[in-house]
């Protein structure tokens, strides 16, 4: 069975409060995007993985396909499987690939194997193995909040405008970026902020990550103000970068703009 696991963006992010288990409770919209990974899980003798496109840090049986397939063969009699995985949501990069590809195993394996988890014990699998990952089980416009794994069905759409997505290849920790941000509480509630069009986001709906990372890298603010100059009605830095992604209300020259970065563009849904 192949699928296309898809990144997300996040649209404002409110860090709100320091959890007492180390994590932090955050409010965001995450909209789904069509920049996506290929992932292939077939029956085979013995259970194993492989990956090309775009190399992943780390030792292969870390990977997150196979952590949701051992979770759920603890639970699950299942069948030995190969899971490939081409590789092309920009790594590190805010976009969510990773717990894309984990969200995406468990639902496939669902589906080949017949197993019958309901959505809702496919989102408490998917919660064990990141914040980011449940999301993706629904995998459609949401206003998230608690750890970014609680939901709330938004009636955003964005379907017909233009995303452009520029990753410049700097890797960034999640871990480290949320260490560099005081949580507050923001002045007005992100759901109110995003009722109003998409051109009057600009300065009013935040991503509380980006002052601190700015700071360490310029060139991302650069880009952001670049995607404005190029008329986007609204630009930001996706999660805790490092891609920032701007929305058009239709298809936009960019020649001679974000040549040597990795860019991603297309109609959004
Ligand atoms: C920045 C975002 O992408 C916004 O959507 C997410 O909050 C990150 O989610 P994620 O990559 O799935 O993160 P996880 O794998 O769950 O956690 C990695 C680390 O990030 C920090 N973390 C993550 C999520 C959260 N709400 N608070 C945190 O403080 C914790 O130090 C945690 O150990
Ligand atoms: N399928 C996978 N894709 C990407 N990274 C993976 C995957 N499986 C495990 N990892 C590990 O997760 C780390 C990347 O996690 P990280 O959360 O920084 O990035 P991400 O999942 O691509 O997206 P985001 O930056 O939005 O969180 C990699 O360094 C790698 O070790």
């Amino acid at each position: 069975m192949l699928v296309f696991p898809n990144a997300k963006i996040n649209i404002g992010l409110n860090i709100t409060e320091k959890r007492s288990d180390g994590f932090h409770n955050i409010s965001s919209v995450f909209y789904p995007v069509n920049w996506t990974d290929a992932l292939e899980i077939t029956w085979s003798d013995t259970t194993s993985f492989s990956a090309d496109g775009i190399v992943i840090p780390g030792n292969e049986s870390e990977n997150l396909c196979l952590k949701a397939f051992n979770m759920l063969s603890a639970d699950y009699d299942l069948r030995p499987v190969h899971i490939h995985l081409l590789k092309a949501i920009p790594i590190g990069a805010g976009l969510g690939g990773g717990s894309a590809d984990a969200a995406f195993t468990i639902s496939t394996l669902n589906k080949l194997f017949d197993l019958n988890i309901s959505e809702e014990k496919q989102i408490d699998y998917a919660r064990r193995l990141g914040s980011d990952c449940a999301f993706f089980i629904l995998n459609k416009p949401m206003y998230c909040f608690g750890k970014g794994d609680q939901f709330e069905i938004t009636d955003l759409s964005l379907a017909g405008k233009w995303i452009v997505m520029v990753n410049p290849g700097i890797h960034i920790s999640t871990v480290e970026a949320y260490s560099g941000v005081k949580p507050a509480q923001p002045e007005t509630d992100l759901r109110t902020l995003i009722s109003s069009p998409v051109s009057t986001w600009k300065d009013a709906v935040r991503n509380d990550f980006e002052a601190g990372i700015f700071e360490k890298y310029p060139v991302l603010d650069e880009i952001k103000q670049s995607l404005y100059q190029k008329g986007a009605l609204y630009a930001a830095m996706s999660g805790s970068g490092s891609t920032l992604y701007g929305i058009f209300e239709s298809e936009t020259d960019l020649s001679g703009h974000f040549d040597r970065y990795n860019v991603w563009q297309g109609m959004l849904n």
